[in-house]
């Protein structure tokens, strides 16, 4: 399957940029997210990758194709694309079967009967729909007719396939399974995919690298445990995951690592990877609810006041202040009594600014 490779897109509607020198590459047989907030720009993005919408500036190239490029004055049609596109909303027709649907496009590339029945069967058989070929849409759930659309895009063998929010319409378990059964289909057919996302446990779950975006721009990109992991930038953490912020000084503590005092952790917390000239410069770090831990040892770190604690079935969540900081903790066991105290371990911090 192709590489896809999109290069500086500049798009605005009216005096909105609304993509602002975007650029990533999609791997072969790679699935990858863009992920970010309502309005971002993911849709403007797949859009334009898919040839329904065409940028000021840039490039879009897949495999030796190329899709689009504004110098060379190149916009090849959408059909042209070879692309799998599905949609937010499945826009599967209700006038037709099952069967209909999924062997409308290849009506349309005007391919044989015979090519086209077996080809149906064989592409709603990968989506576990054979059984419902003759049904017409108002008989299905969600997760089926979003089943159909999927089949759909897949019938004429495209080389990549482009996702806009599929499950946005499924209940949170059905969506849950979709995640997982949509994953193994991608990566049994090697297909080459970009997925669109606002939900951030759909990216994790489902990538093998997610791209972050806010305001037409690009923040972050790597595998999940990297995003997630070292968000290095401050939108990024706060938009994957829950993070707190410390901010304070940076100082060169023993074997070179970095500290960070800061004056609810006169003793420094230890931060993750290593900043140049950052001696006494002001800093922020992120750290995650899961990383802090309660501990019965005064010696580890400050006396909180627990402000309030909710129970989430897997962990307790905890609101807590530390002198004029407040900080969420995530732990096992609900905390008070002698697990009195708020550690940071080493290296669970990193740098954001
Ligand atoms: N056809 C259009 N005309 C004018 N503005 C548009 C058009 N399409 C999108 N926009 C604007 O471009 C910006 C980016 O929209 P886009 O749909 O790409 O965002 P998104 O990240 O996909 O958001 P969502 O998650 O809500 O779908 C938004 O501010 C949106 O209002």
């Amino acid at each position: 399957m192709p590489e896809i490779h999109v290069e500086h897109l500049v798009k605005s509607f009216g005096t909105n940029r609304v993509l602002d020198d975007v650029s990533f590459t999609v791997r072969d047989k790679e699935f990858l997210t863009l992920l970010g907030p309502s309005g971002c720009g993911k849709t403007t993005t797949l859009m334009s990758i898919a040839g329904f919408q065409s940028p000021e500036r840039g490039a879009i190239r897949c495999g030796d194709d190329t899709f689009f490029d504004a110098d060379a004055r190149i916009d090849s049609p959408a059909e042209h694309r070879n692309l799998g596109v599905v949609f937010q909303s499945y826009a599967i027709w209700p006038h037709l079967t099952v069967a209909g649907n999924v062997a409308f496009p290849l009506k349309v590339r005007r391919q044989g009967k015979q090519a086209i029945r077996s080809r149906v069967a064989e592409v709603l058989e990968f989506v576990e729909m054979g059984a419902y070929a003759d049904r017409y849409p108002y008989q299905l759930s969600g997760g089926q007719q979003q089943r159909v659309a999927l089949a759909r895009a897949l019938a004429y063998s495209p080389g990549v396939l482009l996702l806009d929010e599929p499950f946005s319409n499924l209940d949170a378990k059905l969506r849950e399974r979709s995640r997982t059964w949509l994953k193994q289909l991608q990566h049994s057919l090697g297909l080459t995919t970009v997925f669109v996302t606002h939900d951030q446990n759909e990216a994790m779950a489902m990538s093998d690298r997610i791209v972050v975006m806010d305001q037409g721009r690009i923040l972050r990109s790597g595998t999940p445990e990297k995003v997630y992991g070292e968000p290095a930038d401050r939108r990024v953490a706060e938009f994957v995951g829950q993070c707190n912020f410390l901010t304070g000084i940076v100082r060169t503590g023993p074997g070179g690592k970095h500290l960070l005092l800061t004056p609810e952790f006169p003793d420094g917390i230890v931060v993750r990877g290593r900043r140049d000239g950052a001696d006494g410069s002001p800093a922020t770090v992120a750290v995650r609810p899961e990383d802090i831990v309660f501990t019965d040892t005064a010696g580890d770190g400050p006396e909180p006041t627990i402000l309030d604690t909710s129970y989430l079935g897997d962990h307790y969540q905890s609101r807590v202040s530390v002198g004029g900081l407040e900080l969420i903790v995530h732990s096992r066991t609900r905390p008070g009594g002698d697990t009195s105290h708020v550690r940071i371990p080493p290296a669970v911090a990193t740098f954001v600014d």
